[in-house]
């Protein structure tokens, strides 16, 4: 089994638990399921100059602790103050050390859209992003079938959230439906880890001109930035390269000064 089946074999596990104690009516009792929320994609467009997804991420299968111990409320509000145009949560425990509550809390300190980043797989867990305050969905094209990426993307878009499908494989692309708002292409294989900038621009092309194009995963420069935004991107998700520094939000600001020649003046 590679850690995808992995994660996924285990997911099922969680999900099946969390229905048994939180019903779909009850979800839609939590205070965020009727809030309004903003939109990545508009938010991705209006900053073109700096289109970055900062994430919010203690450790990884691939890279072990990242931050240990990271508390939402010392990153997340400077996240935005940074300038970020959305914000991904980790919501997997097990894999991931993220949380559902990581999710809600930062959604009460900005209002920056947030993305919930989770391995989707039922659409229990599309009525709890939006429970929990999500602007937005991952859907991750690798561990779906095609009519059930459609059905959880359609649900997504008939609660109020967006959707960003991931891909890897070039195969993959035929996954698409009509309800993706973002396409986002994995640099990193989630079966072997292994990463490649590369990869990203070598896929791109397959991409219809509609879906905003998204670089993920192994962003560790201004100049990895700038190649792929040369490639076409308009859209950058960035873990690692901020939540490895004391202050992540520090690091986005200082990326963001370094890629626009601006600086951020207060944090
Ligand atoms: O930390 P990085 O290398 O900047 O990557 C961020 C993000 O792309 C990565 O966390 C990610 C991309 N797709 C995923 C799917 C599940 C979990 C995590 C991910």
């Amino acid at each position: 089994m590679n850690i995808l089946d992995k994660i996924v074999a285990n997911k099922k596990e969680e999900v099946a638990a969390a229905k048994s104690k939180v019903s779909i009516k009850e979800l839609k009792y939590y205070r965020h399921f009727t809030a309004p929320v903003a939109s990545i994609k508009e938010n991705l467009i209006k900053k073109k100059d700096f289109p970055v997804i900062t994430e919010f991420k203690r450790q990884s299968p691939s890279k072990g602790i990242i931050h240990a111990g990271a508390k939402v409320a010392e990153i997340v509000p400077g996240y935005a103050k940074a300038g970020a145009a959305g914000i991904s949560v980790l919501t997997d425990v097990q894999f991931f050390g993220g949380s559902n509550d990581d999710l809600s809390q930062a959604r009460d300190l900005t209002d920056t859209p947030i993305i919930r980043k989770e391995f989707i797989i039922d659409p229990y867990q599309i009525y709890e992003a939006k429970a929990i305050g999500a602007s937005a969905v991952l859907l991750i094209a690798a561990i779906l079938e095609k009519q059930q990426a459609a059905d959880l993307a359609s649900l997504a878009n008939y609660l109020g959230l967006e959707v960003l499908m991931e891909f890897h494989d070039e195969s993959e692309a035929e996954m698409l439906n009509s309800y993706v708002d973002m396409a986002g292409i994995n640099n990193r294989n989630l079966k072997t880890f292994e990463v490649d900038l590369q990869h990203a621009a070598n896929m791109i092309s397959l991409l219809p001109s509609h879906i905003l194009p998204i670089a993920e995963s192994g962003i560790h420069s201004a100049d990895d930035f700038l190649f792929l935004k040369n490639a076409g991107f308009q859209g950058f998700l960035m873990g690692e390269y901020f939540m490895k520094h004391s202050d992540p939000a520090k690091a986005c600001a200082d990326l963001k000064a370094e890629v626009t020649g601006k600086s951020v003046t207060q944090l």
